[in-house]
């Protein structure tokens, strides 16, 4: 079974512009193709989940965030660092058009995506790693087993505050796969 780095979208790969939904707003947060490429080459399935309650909330449909997410893989796969899958939960609790208004077991924390994710690409969460710009991504990390939680800043900002679930913080993507615990981490995982 292969070993996975969860990535989150916004605010990891692209700055959070806020329901980000075209590919006009979509800017990419510096650095994160190429540490994307070397979480691939070191043997990482790349996995995106992504909480997408702008769908829910009807600011965008599902279309468009296909159209969006389509080109978006052809970029990492154009930058050597091919994603095996992009997981999506478009509810939301309460602000959601009625179809999508419900307590779902995939809106991060609930760790629903990874789940998901696992069952059908065949990872080992024991061996996974999550990278995600907000402690619920942490959290949805630790309740499906990942050992390590990486909190980021989110667009690369300033690393933040450690939080209950997160077991690193860097500022991105591109600093945590550059650092020492990375090194140690991919070797230990092997
Ligand atoms: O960071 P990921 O999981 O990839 O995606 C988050 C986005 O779907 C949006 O999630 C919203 O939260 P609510 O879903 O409205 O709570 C806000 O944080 C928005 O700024 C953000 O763009
Ligand atoms: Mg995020
Ligand atoms: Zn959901």
């Amino acid at each position: 079974m292969r070993r996975a780095a969860f990535l989150d979208r916004d605010g990891v790969i692209n700055i959070d512009h806020a329901y980000v939904h075209t590919i006009e707003a979509f800017e990419w947060v510096p650095g994160v193709l190429d540490a994307a490429r070397r979480l691939h080459d070191a043997g990482f399935a790349l996995v995106v989940v992504t909480n997408q309650s702008g769908i829910g909330r009807g600011y965008y449909d599902e279309a468009a965030f296909g159209k969006l997410t389509d080109w978006m893989k052809a970029e990492f796969e154009r930058a050597g660092a091919p994603l095996a899958g992009v997981f999506f939960c478009p509810h939301h609790p309460e602000k959601a058009l009625p179809q999508y208004r419900q307590a779902c077991g995939c809106r991060k924390p609930e760790p629903g995506m990874l789940l998901t994710a696992a069952r059908t690409l065949g990872l080992d969460l024991t061996k996974s790693v999550i990278f995600g710009d907000k402690p619920g991504d942490c959290t949805a990390g630790a309740r499906a087993g990942c050992p390590e939680r990486v909190l980021l800043g989110t667009d690369g900002r300033a690393a933040p505050e450690a939080s209950a679930d997160a077991t690193q913080t860097f500022r991105s993507l591109a600093e945590a796969v550059s650092s020492p615990w990375f090194t140690q981490f991919e070797k230990a995982t092997r």
